[in-house]
């Protein structure tokens, strides 16, 4: 199954959990597409289901979890870690390949849960799946796991699980900075503009300077430098949070979420000596 020759028909893709991750990589993979592959849907989230199977003819819903698995070639799990504990509760077959996308469950974990199935791969699809413009980190690189992702914008195959690790913690800071920018609309209303007015000027402001970043050649520091006028409010403001802790506050964050998704397997085991 892993093996799959150019010119065969597509893997069936099964999904189980499907929200908003979900969503988007069906739709990545379906969208406008005129050999889309078959794709097999867990029944739970009804109203995504219905959605995707009535924009999509090669998506289906099966009758359940299980029926999931035995349609399909691959099987994508997109659970929220309190759910993946069904993972165990389910008859895998040894040739199949789970790629799993949920934060926290640890490859080690995954495996025993999936077992015999023995091609187990994890990977960190986003929502920009959805308009195919997101490469999905991936670990390890298994062949049947890339034909899903190239499908949704390719495939970045991560060199260690430390690092993929470490990758699947980094991405999982987006809420913090529409935290951010709700705080800065706060600013703006609390003096007097109407929400859905600061809303739009900060969304018309941040999508504009944000666009470099999809760029080749990207430098973080230049641009940091590009935004910050000496004297300005920019510089001042970037000063103040640094005074403030946020940076080492925002790294603090990111230890204590990869200790807990990882289950402390990276830390310096302080038994020894
Ligand atoms: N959203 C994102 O951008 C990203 C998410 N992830 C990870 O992907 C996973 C899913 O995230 P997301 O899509 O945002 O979460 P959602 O809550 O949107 O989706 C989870 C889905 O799982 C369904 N579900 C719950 N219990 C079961 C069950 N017993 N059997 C089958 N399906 C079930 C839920 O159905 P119901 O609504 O009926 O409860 C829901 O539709 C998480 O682990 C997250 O960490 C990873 C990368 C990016
Ligand atoms: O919030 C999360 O946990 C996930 C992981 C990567 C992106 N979002």
């Amino acid at each position: 199954m892993d093996d799959h020759p150019r010119g065969m028909p597509p893997l069936t893709i099964g999904v189980l959990g499907v929200g908003a991750l979900a969503s988007a990589v069906v739709t990545g993979l379906c969208e406008g597409v005129d050999d889309a592959p078959p794709v097999v849907l867990s029944p739970r989230g009804a109203e995504a289901g219905a959605r995707l199977t009535q924009a999509y003819p090669s998506v289906v819903v099966a009758g359940d979890n299980q029926e999931v698995l035995d349609r399909a070639d691959v099987v994508l799990v997109c659970l929220r870690l309190r759910d993946a504990d069904l993972l165990a509760d389910l008859d895998w077959r040894p040739g199949q390949t789970v790629v799993s996308a949920v934060a926290g469950l640890t490859g080690a974990d995954l495996a025993a849960a999936v077992a015999p199935a023995s091609q187990v791969a994890r990977a960190v699809p986003m929502v920009a799946t959805a308009q195919r413009a997101w490469a999905t980190p991936l670990r390890p690189d298994l062949p049947a796991a890339r034909e899903v992702f190239e499908r949704t914008g390719g495939v970045v195959a991560v060199g260690s699980d430390e690092q993929f690790d470490a990758v699947a913690t980094a991405l999982g800071t987006v809420a913090p900075f529409f935290d951010y920018l709700a705080t800065v609309a706060r600013f703006l209303v609390d003096h007097g503009m109407p929400q859905a007015d600061a809303d739009r000027l900060l969304g018309q402001s941040f999508a504009h300077v944000a666009a470099p970043l999809a760029q080749d050649g990207l430098d973080m520091q230049e641009l940091l430098r590009g935004h910050a006028t000496p004297g300005g409010g920019n510089e001042q403001l970037a000063t103040l949070l640094r005074q403030a802790g946020v940076p080492e506050a925002t790294r603090a964050g990111l230890d204590e979420i990869f200790r807990r998704q990882t289950g402390g397997a990276y830390e310096a085991d302080s038994s020894d000596g």
